[in-house]
């Protein structure tokens, strides 16, 4: 990450947190965590990339200086009236705002009207509310995307936690890893099943020869 109109806001964001009289809290990613994410977004030209839990845009700037780079978009949707007028800020501060949406309203109700396919999906969301984003967006997600939960290891024990992690263990096609970057992040990449059943069907071609 060069660019350092986003670098420097970034930097005010991490200052702003620290205000006692902040009217809500930001609880934002670790930039390591952001760095992570803008690596692998540019690592696999993602496009169509969405988040769930905008806050003040901090994250959200890693994912649209990945977007932009390549050709891409990042939709956020966030809830918070003050969060939303913050990250609208923080966007045009950073000279992102073209290359992101920002859903205003409920995710739990404004994600199953957003029609997909999802390269990359960040969720940050309310905890108790993870797996329902996951049902609704599953579906969505282009065989090789990737779904990333974050408070993995943070909110261990929870029971919105928990219950996804249990859920995204079920899934039969999906391939998951637990990173301890920040707050803990559970990646879930979904997998290409007509793919590999191809690819298993041609093993036991091989085998019967
Ligand atoms: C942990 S913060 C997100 C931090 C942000 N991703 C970052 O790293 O800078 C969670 C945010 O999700 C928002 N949120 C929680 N549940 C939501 C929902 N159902 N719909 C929309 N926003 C929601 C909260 O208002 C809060 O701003």
């Amino acid at each position: 990450m060069r660019d350092e109109r986003i670098l420097q806001t970034l930097k005010d964001l991490e200052e702003l947190e620290n205000q006692p009289d902040l009217e809500e809290g930001l609880w934002r990613i670790s930039f390591e965590t952001g760095m992570l994410f803008n690596v692998l977004l540019r690592h696999s030209g993602a496009k169509r990339i969405l988040e769930v839990g905008t806050s003040s845009g901090y994250s959200t700037l890693f994912l649209a200086e990945a977007a932009r780079a390549n050709g891409g978009k990042v939709t956020t949707c966030e809830m918070s009236e003050f969060k939303i007028k913050l990250a609208r800020e923080t966007f045009e501060k950073a000279g992102l705002t073209e290359y992101i949406e920002l859903v205003e309203g409920n995710a739990l109700e404004k994600i199953d009207e957003l029609e997909g396919p999802w390269d990359f999906v960040f969720l940050d969301g309310m905890k108790d509310e993870y797996t329902f984003y996951l049902a609704s967006l599953w579906p969505k997600m282009r065989p090789g995307g990737l779904v990333v939960a974050d408070n993995m290891l943070s909110h261990d024990g929870y029971i919105g936690i928990e219950a996804y992690k249990f859920t995204v263990d079920l899934l039969d096609d999906a391939a998951n890893v637990l990173v301890p970057v920040g707050s803990g992040d559970l990646f879930t990449c979904k997998l290409d099943e007509e793919a590999e059943d191809k690819e298993e069907g041609e093993g036991d071609e091989d085998k019967d020869k």
